[in-house]
């Protein structure tokens, strides 16, 4: 299992780092092999933050991450079972080598002793793994490839290794729409066979379709969490009401009376308050907070 336990992450910000900017706050949650968790939340409420201290890129400024229930150090050990792939895929290749090289810095840094013959078995497995055709990709350039293929390239790199848990960061935002459900079906097979991803999003839609359960982060802070059905079918907190009103329907335009998008729906404020998540119905966790009223939240489900 991978957890976390009460992590805040606070950045210094301002004109020499007088300031402080809580990112991430007093966050906790458990992923367990083959279950897909999506985190979900707008931009800068503190997602990526949360997957790069998971990754251990970033430390937390309180509280902790355990793999099995031992404290996560980063370095080899972690990172064999725990790895990351982010929303862009161009940036984590070097143009000037062939795209291949990330997967022999595996073995360079994890596997020097595999003989060549065993190592390029591993590799076309991984590759075929990920929908990959091995001949299709080894001694290309990252610019002969498409975004979708080596964002496969950075998943099948990750299976090289004992991978059990992966960190996904918007990884299909920079995909096309039949390139993005084949990515997101990879991750489903994956699944499958007991991987447990994090799937940071701030598609609604794709959280939705992948996870199990929902995370839904405002402003740093968890303000929903529950089976996807329930977080999506009863959402309770005015922040995630706000988010599903927001989302354009296929039958709805722009002005037209099912636009939902452009509906005004209050600022819900969190930092009104002491707040606590409370357990609303079984695993189904809400943030309650002095600004909230049940009045507040109906008048938002009237606005959905
Ligand atoms: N290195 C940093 N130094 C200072 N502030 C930062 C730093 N990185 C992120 N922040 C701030 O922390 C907050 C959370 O940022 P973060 O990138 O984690 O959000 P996010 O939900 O992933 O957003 P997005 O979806 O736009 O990537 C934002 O207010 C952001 O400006």
């Amino acid at each position: 299992m991978l957890s976390l336990e009460g992590v805040t992450k606070t950045y210094r910000v301002g004109a020499f780092g007088t300031s402080t900017l809580t990112a991430v706050d007093d966050v906790s949650l458990d992923l367990a092999p083959g279950e897909v968790v999506s985190l979900i939340g707008e931009s800068g409420s503190g997602k990526t933050t949360l997957g790069k201290t998971v990754l251990g890129l970033l430390s937390p400024t309180k509280g902790r991450i355990t793999l099995d229930g031992e404290r996560a150090r980063p370095g080899k050990a972690y990172y064999r079972h725990v790895q990351g792939v982010f929303q862009d895929p161009f940036s984590c290749y070097n143009p000037v080598f062939k795209a291949d090289r990330v997967l022999t810095m595996i073995r360079n840094e994890y596997f020097p002793g595999v003989a060549d013959s065993e190592w390029q078995g591993r590799i076309e497995t991984s590759l075929s793994d990920v929908g990959l055709d091995p001949g299709q990709i080894l001694g290309r350039y990252p610019h002969q490839l498409s975004g979708g293929q080596l964002q496969r390239l950075l998943i099948a790199r990750a299976l090289l290794l004992d991978l059990r848990y992966l960190v996904a960061d918007e990884i299909t935002s920079m995909l096309d729409a039949s390139t993005r459900i084949d990515v997101l079906n990879l991750l489903a097979d994956l699944k499958a066979r007991g991987l447990g991803v994090l799937f940071v999003t701030h598609d609604l839609s794709l959280g939705n379709y992948i996870s199990e359960r929902a995370v839904v982060l405002y402003r740093g802070r968890v303000v929903e969490s529950g089976s996807t059905a329930a977080v999506f079918g009863n959402p309770l907190h005015p922040y995630t009401i706000r988010l599903l009103s927001s989302v354009p329907r296929l039958t709805s335009r722009w002005g037209g009376e099912e636009d939902t998008a452009s509906a005004e729906v209050p600022e819900p404020d969190d930092r009104k308050g002491a707040s606590t998540l409370v357990e609303a119905e079984p695993g189904h966790l809400v943030r309650r907070t002095g600004g909230d009223t049940d009045a507040g939240t109906a008048s938002l489900r009237s606005a959905r």
